[in-house]
């Protein structure tokens, strides 16, 4: 909430533009409609690496509700989410363009930021491979920036129909829409990017065996971008690994952040016994699966 108000008010601009230290005196005399807004840092909105998107979104009292469920849901079952809107959050996307908006824009600035560190990381990885598709890739942000860094890959952005129909033209891109629970398209490499977070483990089984239907078996192989809790602690991520946690049970059915021995269950029955987890410099790794 302080976040949102202060995103609101072009207080990070401020501080920016006023290039030193400020009192509290200081920033309320800028605040009023005719702050200069220049943007340096991830809250300025006008940045081009701004995450004021997820402020905006995760602000959004449709997103915040569901939290009063919360008790609910812990005794009930179910996902507090459904709870309190009556339907699950990619359905209420479906059917409100305002809200589908917000959520697809939060998701595009935090996939910006997480594939800079995916690109720098994960070179060789992308250069092996011809196409790529990012499974629940939203709009495309991420598929786009790793298709412009290597641009000999074949991109296909693949989301729901909703989605896919309000992202923006990609050099290199092929905008898909469908559902991943059904088929999902062929290529080399699949991506799915904080997608299984969102799902039960019965749920991931059955969009990693849709995967393994999609890959070749060479080179194919899955890139999973997720949290990889650490049950002993020691991570600096750990804490808001763990706020991810509250807020995938909040907002999905059977939605949460897994440990290692938790990914690794799910990958072998979804048809990915084989596995290598890559550290980088984000809250999430990655996680490459192969189907032998
Ligand atoms: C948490 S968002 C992640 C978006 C993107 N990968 C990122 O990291 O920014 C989950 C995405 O999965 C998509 N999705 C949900 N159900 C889907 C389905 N059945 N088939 C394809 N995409 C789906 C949503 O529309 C949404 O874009």
């Amino acid at each position: 909430m302080a976040l949102k108000c202060a995103v609101e008010l072009r207080i990070p601009d401020i501080i920016h533009s006023h290039g030193c230290p400020m009192t509290l005196t200081q920033i309320a005399n800028e605040i009023g409609p005719t702050s200069p807004s220049l943007d340096i840092n991830c809250l300025a909105r006008d940045a081009e690496q701004s995450l004021a998107p997820l402020v905006f979104m995760r602000n959004n009292p449709l997103i915040m509700s569901p939290f009063q469920c919360l008790s609910q849901c812990v005794k009930e079952g179910g996902s507090a989410f459904q709870k309190a809107h009556g339907r699950e959050l990619f359905e209420l996307a479906s059917v409100n363009a305002e809200f589908n908006r917000l959520f697809n824009q939060a998701m595009a600035c935090t996939a910006r930021i997480t594939t800079k560190a995916l690109i720098s990381e994960y070179e060789e990885g992308f250069r092996c491979i011809g196409s790529l598709v990012d499974v629940g890739g939203g709009t495309g942000a991420a598929v786009a920036e790793i298709v412009k860094a290597h641009p000999h890959i074949k991109g296909t952005n693949f989301d729901l129909q909703h989605v896919v129909k309000t992202a923006p033209v990609y050099n290199g891109v092929t905008h898909v829409g469908g559902d991943m629970f059904k088929a999902i398209p062929h290529a080399d490499g699949i991506l799915m990017k904080s997608i299984m977070h969102n799902w039960a483990d019965e749920n991931c089984i059955k969009i990693l065996k849709n995967c393994r239907k999609a890959i070749s078996k060479k080179p194919g192989k899955v890139i999973i971008v997720e949290v990889v809790l650490q049950p002993g602690g020691g991570d600096p991520f750990d804490n808001i690994g763990l706020m991810f946690d509250l807020v995938m049970l909040t907002h999905f059915p059977g939605g949460k952040e897994r440990t290692e021995v938790e990914w690794k269950k799910i990958l072998e029955e979804g048809g990915f016994p084989r596995y290598k987890i890559i550290k980088i410099p984000a809250l999430q790794s990655i996680i490459e699966a192969y189907p032998e």
